[in-house]
């Protein structure tokens, strides 16, 4: 198969389990030759099943799946190449190595299996390869169960890569790793990825793996894609308030918009209990919208209650909690109706019912709109505040 490296190209992909809503509909996606692309949503928003799809594991209802000049599957004119003919390595969250082969055995499996027959002489070269790139030259003969969780990953990395496939499909496969290791595999792996060139597909809902991994993130919500983009983008210009929520901590406020707003201006909105503030339009807003502001912890600041009068995006707040983070402390303030969370610089210590003054900049307010998918009435009984900590 001539597609080494390959640029994927999935349109109109649909997948909906029989007698359920649960899956994936109408995704939608180009990846260059390299790209390490990150699928990040929460639980059951069809991440899994997007994935499947491309592998071969799962037939879709609707839609293509292209490698480069090889269609994978195509619904309009029923093609349908199996799994063992994609050339696809897969890696999954449990690392599903065999305990009764030995290291060797267990990253040679693909090449015994395949239909492509190679010489003993073949094999070890290719397994010695694949070893060495995951840095477990010397670990030939042991049985695969006298493996850390760490080295178990990286067998399971080997085998995934031993056949050089045109495209690796990742799905949580650091989640059963503890915090530190987790850390360092991302980094190892992101390196491993650049190193092969190999187009990849990573699934998480971890969203600091998929910020640092990543050259391109879709966020799904529901079943479908509601954003992508570079890590920049979904960060710091959310689609709406679903993705801004999801994508680390922050508030996020219902309101109502006052006036229009063009795309990019600044505008006032009035927030659920009648509070006004100014803040950012990420796209045109009308007036008596519903939306959401978003604001992050990191953004906001804090002094000792100001006397006077309170201006716009500044008002008087009631620390309710205070945790100590090391190099932050993470405050709740009571803004009246609201809590605010607010990270903030150790040095600035607050106690627990201080009165204190609480700012942000028109800039650090987004008005976003709300996820369609989702219920404009969880943000705006606070459900959805402050979502992913
Ligand atoms: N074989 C199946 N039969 C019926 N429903 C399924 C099946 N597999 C998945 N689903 C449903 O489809 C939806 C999407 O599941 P999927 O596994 O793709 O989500 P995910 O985003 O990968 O979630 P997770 O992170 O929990 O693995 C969920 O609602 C799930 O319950």
């Amino acid at each position: 198969m001539n597609n080494q490296h390959s640029a994927l190209t999935v349109s109109g992909l649909s997948k909906i389990y029989y007698g359920t809503t649960g899956g994936v509909q109408k995704a939608e996606f180009a990846l260059e030759n390299g790209t390490f692309f990150t699928l990040l949503g929460p639980s059951g928003c069809g991440k899994t099943t997007t994935l499947r799809c491309i592998a071969g594991l799962e037939t879709p209802n609707t839609g293509a799946i292209r490698l480069g000049q090889t269609t994978f599957f195509d619904s309009a004119t029923g093609e349908h190449i199996p799994l063992n003919r994609r050339n696809i390595g897969m890696v999954f969250q449990s690392y599903a190595i065999w305990p009764h082969l030995t290291v060797f055995e267990n990253v040679a499996f693909p090449l015994r299996v395949g239909r492509e027959k190679y010489t003993a002489a073949q094999v070890r070269e290719m397994v010695e390869r694949a070893l060495s790139s995951v840095d477990l030259t010397g670990f030939e003969d042991r049985s695969a169960t006298q493996l850390s969780g760490g080295q178990q990953q990286r067998v399971a990395l080997a085998r995934a890569i031993v056949k050089k496939p045109s495209l690796l499909l990742l799905d949580e496969p650091l989640s059963n790793l503890d915090a530190l290791l987790r850390d360092e595999m991302r980094a190892e792996l992101k390196a491993l990825q650049g190193r092969l060139g190999v187009t990849t597909i990573y699934v998480t809902h971890d969203q600091a793996e998929a910020l640092e991994m990543s050259d391109l993130i879709a966020v799904m919500n529901k079943g479908l894609i509601v954003q992508m983009g570079t890590p920049q983008d979904i960060y710091f210009r959310p689609a709406n308030g679903f993705v801004a929520s999801f994508m680390g901590s922050t508030n996020v406020l219902a309101a109502t918009v006052d006036a229009d707003v063009p795309e990019g201006a600044f505008g006032s909105v009035t927030l659920v209990g009648g509070r006004k503030i100014a803040a950012r339009a990420t796209r045109s807003l009308r007036a008596g919208e519903g939306i959401v502001v978003s604001i992050r912890p990191e953004d906001i600041g804090l002094a000792a209650a100001a006397s006077g009068r309170a201006s716009v995006n500044q008002m008087q707040g009631t620390v309710t909690a205070a945790g100590f983070l090391g190099h932050l402390i993470r405050y709740d303030i009571d803004v009246g109706g609201h809590i605010l969370h607010a990270s903030v610089g150790s040095h600035a210590v607050f106690e627990r019912g201080a009165t204190v003054s609480v700012e942000f900049a028109f800039d650090d307010a987004l008005a976003l709109v709300v996820d369609k998918n989702d219920n404009a009435a969880d943000f705006a009984r606070g459900r959805r505040n402050q979502v992913a900590a």
